[in-house]
């Protein structure tokens, strides 16, 4: 099993090039499927949930290539409509194919999806929303059923702003008769990006960004749609905390600084600097972090879930008490005890923690339990004192193309086992 060996203390100098969204390539892979076209996408990061999604493409029936970062999916060949049961439970984005091959094929038959174990995570609202649109859902030993000989477009008033339930429903609705408008829908960027790719391929989508979404069904697409993905602001905000947390300075290429607005925020009152301009930043960590009050996990433009593990590894050292509140998911604190273990000092209540900042970090051997906590161990590791060893690291290839690679480049003394 592969494992990562670290040794910390070293500060990071350097500039790194931040790859496409995992967020956003998912969602638009499976977008690809809702016409017979073919799609030239640049930027698709190189990671497992990338392959996952590529696997399914291919038992669907699509024919894709892939040479670095670019992607060509044929779509047209398509001819399956049940996603593969291994697959399906690989990763939480598979369920997002829901929408999109009811819109291509009026059927989908798909098994309860897998993904980070950070709560419960159900899917009511997807699927009560593909009902309203007129898809009848059996469900039976683990199995979903979706048919819909028409979908109709309605209103729908989301009691949360799921971001997967956004998309599903955006992609449920293309090309259903009518208009659908989602109210309460998610904001994040990632959407912005599912929207401007449909729209190229010829739907009739706007609001994306805002809380109400409103899709004009249409019947037909283009033909063929050429896209380059968002870059990954989780990434970014990750290499942002590996600076700040070694006292480095590094500078992000190919950022959208806009989307980075909530970490840049907490991570100046933390006491870094931070200097921006429209795609880059530059980023330099103080001689000791300040702690923050409160960093409270929002849907966007709030403070990302994806960057609470993160930031938790930075407060531990951080001079003075810290609280931070996980409001969006139920059990996203697996890595506290992994950072524990490693000297720090972190009481969880529920959903809040308190983190009593200490001087030292030591390293030792931790596992990575999900995508985000495994990348705070990492980021523990790169200022703890000695050797820290890492297992389980393909949470973290979920959603990290070159972590080790890139972070060794930037000055870490880290290797991956494999
Ligand atoms: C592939 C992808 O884009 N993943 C992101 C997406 O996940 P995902 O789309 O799964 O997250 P959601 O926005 O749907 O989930 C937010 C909250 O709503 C709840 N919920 C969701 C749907 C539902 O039908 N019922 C329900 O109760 C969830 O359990 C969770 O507590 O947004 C999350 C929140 O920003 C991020 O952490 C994930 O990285
Ligand atoms: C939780 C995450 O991903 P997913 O929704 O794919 O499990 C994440 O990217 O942090």
């Amino acid at each position: 099993m592969d494992r990562i060996i670290l040794y910390g203390g070293n500060r990071l100098t350097g500039e790194v090039n931040v790859s496409g969204a995992k967020n956003a390539i998912l969602p638009i892979l499976a977008a690809t499927v809702v016409e017979g076209n073919e799609s030239t996408i640049f930027n698709v990061p190189n990671l497992r949930d990338v392959e996952v999604m590529e696997k399914i493409l291919l038992a669907l029936g699509c024919t894709i290539k892939r040479v670095d970062n670019i992607m060509w999916v044929n779509s047209k060949p398509l001819d399956q409509v049940k996603i593969p049961d291994e697959l399906a439970r690989e990763m939480r984005s598979s369920i997002i194919l829901m929408g999109a091959m009811l819109s291509r094929c009026g059927e989908v038959i798909i098994s309860y999806p897998g993904g980070c174990e950070i709560g419960p995570r159900p899917i009511d609202m997807h699927l009560k929303a593909l009902k309203d649109l007129g898809a009848e859902i059996e469900e039976s030993y683990g199995f979903i059923h979706c048919r819909a000989s028409k979908l109709k477009g309605t209103e729908i008033q989301l009691d949360y702003p799921s971001v997967g339930a956004t998309e599903n429903i955006i992609l449920a609705a293309v090309k259903a008769e009518g208009t659908t408008i989602i109210r309460n829908a998610a904001r994040e960027p990632e959407i912005v990006d599912l929207q401007n790719y449909l729209n190229k391929a010829g739907a009739r989508i706007s609001g994306a960004g805002t809380s109400v979404i409103i899709i004009e069904g249409v019947n037909e697409f283009k033909k063929d749609v050429t896209h380059y993905t968002m870059p990954d602001r989780i990434v970014a905000g990750t290499y942002m905390i590996a600076s700040a947390i070694t006292r480095g300075e590094i500078i992000l290429k190919n950022i959208i600084t806009d989307h980075l607005q909530a970490v840049i925020a907490k991570l100046k009152e933390a006491g870094c600097l931070i200097y921006s301009d429209e795609n880059s930043l530059k980023i330099i960590g103080p001689e000791r972090i300040n702690s923050i009050e409160m960093v409270q996990t929002l849907p966007y433009p709030g403070f990302p879930t994806d960057m609470q593990a993160q930031i938790m590894a930075l407060l531990s050292i951080a001079n003075g008490i810290s609280i931070i509140s996980e409001t969006v998911f139920e059990n996203r604190f697996k890595h506290v005890e992994e950072l524990i273990r490693m000297g720090a000092n972190i009481k969880t209540f529920g959903k809040v923690a308190i983190i009593k900042g200490v001087k030292e970090l030591t390293g030792t051997k931790t596992t990575a339990k999900d995508l985000r906590g495994g990348a705070s161990l990492v980021l523990a590791g790169l200022v703890a004192k000695g050797r820290t060893e890492i297992e389980n690291v393909y949470h973290i290839k979920r959603g990290y193309e070159d972590f080790h690679k890139i972070l060794k480049g930037l000055g870490a003394n880290i290797e991956l086992v494999e």
